[in-house]
């Protein structure tokens, strides 16, 4: 059995790998700091920075596969990562009020023993409810909303603002499973078998 560590601080995406391979891996963090990157697009930009989480935890590991992801939401071209405070908050939600937006996943598969990394992205079109500025203000004094891309957790209360989505559910909450699996799968884990 492969070593597997999960490269992330992310309680939903530990939640997500437990679900597909139960208790079999590690947690490890990655002290990388998710810098915007001029000129790349939101894409680009979630595949830079979930390549980079994966480096910084695989130099501390001699065997294993590493997997790590970032999420943002991206509305009218306009990218949104995690607010910084309840105002912040409340400006995403007014921004994505009543519009589809795009949750993009950016993420590494990184075998630390022969070198091989596979970055993948994945987007969900989400449709938004328009929301009053009564719900926005209730929903962020729910505090819900300050540790999740785009201000809302689809996981969570924040189901009652998605309308619909098309795509990977999985992929909003922050990691794209169905990928995932079949990364693991070419990798050699077998998931079906673990877990
Ligand atoms: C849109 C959406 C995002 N999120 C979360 C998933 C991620 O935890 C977070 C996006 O932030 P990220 O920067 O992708 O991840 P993180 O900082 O929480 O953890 P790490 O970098 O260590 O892996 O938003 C939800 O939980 N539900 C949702 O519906």
């Amino acid at each position: 059995m492969r070593r597997i560590v999960l490269a992330s601080a992310s309680p939903r995406r530990k939640e997500l790998l437990v679900q597909i391979i139960g208790n079999t891996f590690e947690v490890c963090v990655s002290s990388y700091d998710e810098a915007p990157q001029p000129g790349m697009d939101a894409t680009e930009l979630v595949v830079q920075h979930s390549l980079s989480k994966a480096r910084d935890v695989a130099v501390k590991f001699d065997s294993g596969i590493i997997i790590s992801a970032d999420t943002v939401v991206l509305c009218e071209g306009k990218v949104l990562g995690k607010p910084h405070s309840p105002g912040d908050a409340k400006e995403m939600l007014s921004a994505i009020s009543g519009k589809v937006v795009q949750a993009i996943t950016g993420m590494t598969v990184l075998d630390v023993d022969s070198g091989c990394e596979v970055s993948v992205s994945e987007i969900t079109d989400v449709k938004m409810k328009k929301m009053s500025s009564v719900e926005i203000s209730s929903y962020v004094r729910s505090g819900e909303p300050l540790d999740k891309a785009g201000a809302f957790a689809i996981q969570g209360k924040g189901a009652i603002l998605v309308e619909s989505i098309n795509g990977d559910f999985f992929n909003v909450v922050g990691l794209p499973l169905f990928k995932l699996a079949l990364i693991l799968e070419g990798m050699g884990v077998p998931v079906f078998d673990i877990g």
